[in-house]
């Protein structure tokens, strides 16, 4: 492996920010059969409303001299015209707007499943998910209650400017300079909107995190009474919320006196420099009574279009979020499939976490930054930060074919890390790692970890049932397979009683115990058909007999397969065909137990410690 591939992630050339109106515009793209019905509909809602007030201006004038039955007639049909089409529309956009929704929810479930794996090492949960949840709710309102609603509006202030200019230019002029001022504002002012939605949903997604964290670990909360601590906490970071919340209130609440002086305003213009011009003998009594209510259909939309403008703009705020995470390029699954191999090398590996991740999403409830710069589109390179502390130095090592190899050594040492490293991760900073002479540089990452079974430290349960979990790996397995898979971990008869595979487990497995925990894990790992097992410490959580159960189990899983084991109790591993110590990102020794009991003293330290000689 070249010095290039280091633990940065490959940049994605489609990865840059497009900006958030950008991608706005992209999303109604997608819909734009819809959109343009919805257009339709309103172009109509709109048409038939211009209609009434010229309908009503001719019963004025014909009233008393003819009959004006039929003119009636036609006002009201346009009227339940009108009407229909505004109800079809709203229909039309809802739906369209949840299919956004839908579609946006689609992209975030992908890409959140398929992040760097550093990126989770950085980045909060409950942030993550609050992009999943509340910032693309938000994007519905864009649809409803944005872009129809304005395009709808514009259409009716033209038609209503028109007839208006029709009627009387300079009463017209008169009209427009007042509120053309208030616009200007408005928009001026939505601009701070987007950027305090964005602010405000920063901080949804802290609050979101942390309670996420704290539920997470709610029984040592609990048991350290320090539910009030946590509480307090959590309340500070609503409390955040609500101040940025208030915050798009104050801006909200500031523009609609603004927008509703201007209307006030310009009727109090129409009556009296209308009223007047009557009184001249310029304008009809009938032309004023059209023009009133052509302001009317001039200035409800204007109020349409102006919550419409904030609409769009707190959308694009919870855009802005999402694009964020849409702008991480996945990780790569570059390289050809690897071939079945059961060895593994380390050819001088050095590795540092990336730990300059932490900017990479706006998470961070403070960050007070325009929102409109482009987001991060890569993660940052590892040059560009100030350079990790090294976790693996100089790290050589064979795991040979068909054996049993385990990494032991002091806490911190690095040799979870190895593990991660061998199902790809990360990539190594230098050196090479091979399956069997594969380089891993040139496999793809999929391929190399199909051929892998892996146990976490803390073995991850899913929420569901215990056929669920089984088939994680392997959604191939039989029944008989999955018993056979639990009798072999000492499983078989916790789940025997009805509805046996079916058993619901909790959010986290919490009806299970450790043990059972590590042991369901391993039954999931037994029925994968990899010829790598990885397993870290998979006796830590269990007593002495859980311990003997997934021992056992272990050895006959591993027969004709490679196994790798991180171990901290010594005794599970003495057998092992070659222990290897690592210390502080270094290889200290390797060999049988028996041997490094003579040729390595913090084997012999660990040994002692732990009372195996
Ligand atoms: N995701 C991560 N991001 C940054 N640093 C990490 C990460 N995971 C581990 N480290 C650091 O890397 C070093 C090696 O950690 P590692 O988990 O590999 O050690 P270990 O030997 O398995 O320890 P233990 O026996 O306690 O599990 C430690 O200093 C640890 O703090």
């Amino acid at each position: 492996m070249t010095e290039s591939t280091s633990s940065q992630e490959p940049k994605d050339p489609k990865s840059t920010s497009p900006g958030s109106f950008r991608v706005l515009l992209g999303m109604l793209a997608q819909h734009r059969g819809p959109l343009f019905a919805a257009l339709i509909l309103s172009l109509i809602a709109s048409a038939t409303g211009l209609a009434q007030p010229a309908i009503i201006n001719l019963v004025i004038e014909k009233i008393g001299e003819e009959p004006v039955t039929s003119l009636i007639i036609v006002l009201t049909a346009v009227l339940i015209i009108s009407s229909i089409a505004d109800a079809f529309q709203i229909f039309v956009l809802t739906r369209t707007a949840e299919h956004a929704v839908l579609n946006t929810r689609r992209s975030l479930i992908t890409r959140l499943l398929r992040l760097p794996i550093s990126v989770y090492d950085t980045q909060r949960t409950g942030d993550l998910v609050t992009r999943l949840g509340s910032d693309t709710t938000l994007v519905r309102t864009a649809f409803t209650g944005g872009i129809v609603d304005m395009v709808g509006g514009i259409f009716t202030m033209v038609g209503a400017i028109v007839l208006m200019a029709l009627i009387d230019p300079p009463l017209l002029l008169t009209v427009l300079a007042v509120l053309v001022t208030a616009t200007i504002i408005v928009v001026a002012a939505s601009s701070k909107i987007q950027k305090y939605t964005k602010q405000l949903q920063q901080s949804v997604g802290a609050l979101g995190a942390g309670m996420d964290r704290a539920l997470g670990a709610i029984r040592t909360i609990r048991s350290a009474n320090a539910a009030d601590r946590v509480d307090e906490e959590l309340q500070v970071q609503a409390q955040q919320a609500f101040g940025r919340g208030r915050k798009i209130a104050i801006i909200e609440g500031a523009l609609y006196p603004i927008s509703g002086l201007a209307l006030q305003l310009s009727f109090l213009i129409v009556l009296g420099f209308g009223g007047a011009r009557v009184s001249a003998g310029v304008l009809s009594v009938g032309d004023l009574v059209a023009f009133v209510l052509y302001l009317f259909m001039l200035a409800m939309p204007l109020g349409l279009i102006f919550s419409a403008v904030n609409t769009i703009r707190s959308a694009m705020g919870a855009i802005d979020r999402i694009q964020e995470v849409m702008n991480i390029a996945a990780e790569d699954d570059l390289g050809r499939p690897a071939r079945t191999a059961q060895s593994i090398t380390f050819r001088d590996v050095d590795f540092s976490y990336p730990d300059n991740l932490t900017g990479i999403l706006s998470s961070n409830p403070d960050a007070t930054t325009d929102p409109s710069p482009a987001p991060h589109s890569e993660l940052p390179s590892t040059e560009a930060a100030v350079q990790p502390a090294p976790v693996l130095t100089g790290v050589s090592l064979e795991i040979p074919a068909g054996k049993t190899t385990a990494l032991v050594g002091p806490s911190g040492a690095g040799k979870s890390t190895v593990l991660s490293l061998i199902q790809r991760f990360y990539d190594p900073s230098r050196g090479t790692i091979l399956l069997g002479d594969q380089d891993f540089a040139d496999l793809s990452r999929s391929s190399v970890r199909e051929q892998i079974g892996f146990v976490e430290q803390e073995a991850a349960i899913l929420a569901g049932t215990v056929w669920q979990n089984l088939r994680l790996a392997n959604p191939q397995v039989t029944d008989a397979q999955a018993w056979s898979a639990l009798e072999r971990v000492g499983l078989k008869e916790r789940f025997s009683a009805a509805p046996g595979l079916d058993t619901v487990i909790g959010d986290r497995g919490v009806s299970l115990s450790g043990g059972q925990r590590q042991r369901l894990a391993l039954a999931r790992m037994l029925l994968m058909d990899s010829s790598i097992l990885l397993l870290d410490e998979p006796t830590s959580a269990v007593d002495s007999r859980n311990e003997e159960l997934i021992l056992s189990a272990i050895n006959t899983a591993s027969r004709n397969r490679t196994l790798v084991v991180v171990a901290h109790r010594l005794s599970t591993v003495t057998d092992a065909d070659q222990i290897i110590v690592l210390e502080e990102g270094r290889v200290a020794a390797s060999g049988t137990h028996a041997e490094l009991i003579k040729t390595s003293p913090l084997y012999k330290e660990l040994a002692n410690k732990q009372m195996l000689i």
